[in-house]
């Protein structure tokens, strides 16, 4: 949590103003943050200076583990986040490649379960990695990449966290995840549920102890009309300890992932926290 809020401590007070031509809104913006988050001690990274909705952060992972390219199916799960982005973005809205309401289009999962291969046929990254961790192997390339150039004009949104290496030493897993882009009021507080439970999962999933996660962040930016309510109310207040997340030891595999894991499946444990903080959201 500490890590977190120096962070958002550190736009405020070193930040520079950038005007970002998508969303018509100036962001103040640094470059390069490295976060960690201790999965072996089970300290999970859920903000508690606001109510966090961990839940919501689950579900959007679990929808890309399982290749989901509809809203719809992001909802079904527990998971609102991609509303916005599939059905308002305006132009999504006159793109061709767009198959109609909640289409989302060849973003995140889909290119991490069916990366489409010039010569026909798609990869599935996170089959091959899960097969190769379960077997013990790291091959120094054990990558699961959402980004795909070539596809850009084929979805609603760039990947923003775009990739995942994975890392054996002995018998502990590790993770190190890049992203290009970070909504630090909104979107991290989700990355960073998203960041350790996805080591949590593998490290499960295919035998092993889970060791430390590392999320390196480009460029990391508060809205213009998110600074206020950043600065002035959740930057003034105490953190609270950090609670743990309990997961079904049920889950066994990556088709139990991708068949009957529900949010049921997931706990945390000792979440004490300040009142919630609705910060805007920008399309
Ligand atoms: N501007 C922007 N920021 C983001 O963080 C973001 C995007 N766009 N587009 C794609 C995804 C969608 N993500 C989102 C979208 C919405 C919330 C959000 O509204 N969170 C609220 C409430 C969530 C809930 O009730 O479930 C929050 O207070 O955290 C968070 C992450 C992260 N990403
Ligand atoms: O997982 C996510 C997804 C998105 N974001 C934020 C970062 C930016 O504020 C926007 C994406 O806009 P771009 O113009 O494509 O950079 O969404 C996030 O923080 N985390």
């Amino acid at each position: 949590m500490n890590q977190y809020l120096a962070l958002c401590r550190r736009i405020v007070d070193d930040g520079v103003w950038v005007t970002n031509e998508r969303t018509g809104k100036r962001c103040l913006t640094v470059i390069n943050a490295d976060l960690e988050y201790d999965v072996a001690g089970n300290q999970f990274p859920l903000i508690t200076t606001r109510k966090s909705y961990w839940k919501a952060a689950i579900a959007e992972f679990l929808g890309y583990i399982r290749g989901y390219d509809s809203a719809a199916d992001f909802r079904a799960l527990g998971c609102k986040t991609w509303d916005a982005n599939a059905n308002l973005n305006e132009a999504w809205l006159q793109n061709s490649h767009r198959k109609g309401e909640d289409d989302m289009g060849r973003v995140y999962g889909v290119q991490g379960r069916r990366w489409s291969k010039p010569d026909g046929g798609h990869v599935d990254q996170l089959r091959k990695v899960v097969d190769n961790l379960s077997r013990g192997v790291d091959d120094r390339g054990e990558i699961i990449s959402f980004y795909n150039p070539g596809e850009f004009h084929m979805g609603c949104l760039r990947p923003c966290m775009h990739t995942h290496n994975f890392s054996l030493l002995g018998d502990t897993l590790y993770l190190t995840s890049y992203q290009r882009s970070c909504d630090v009021p909104l979107g991290l507080n989700f990355n960073q549920v998203q960041v350790f439970t996805f080591l949590a999962l593998m490290a499960q999933i295919t035998g092993h102890k889970a060791g430390q996660a590392y999320h390196k962040i480009v460029n990391a930016h508060i809205y213009e009309d998110q600074l206020a309510l950043m600065r002035d109310v959740q930057l003034q207040r105490e953190p609270f300890p950090a609670p743990q997340l309990e997961i079904n030891p049920d889950i066994k595999s990556l088709q139990d992932l991708e068949t009957w894991v529900t949010l049921d499946d997931f706990k945390v444990n000792n979440y004490q926290h300040h009142d919630p903080i609705s910060y805007p959201f920008s399309v």
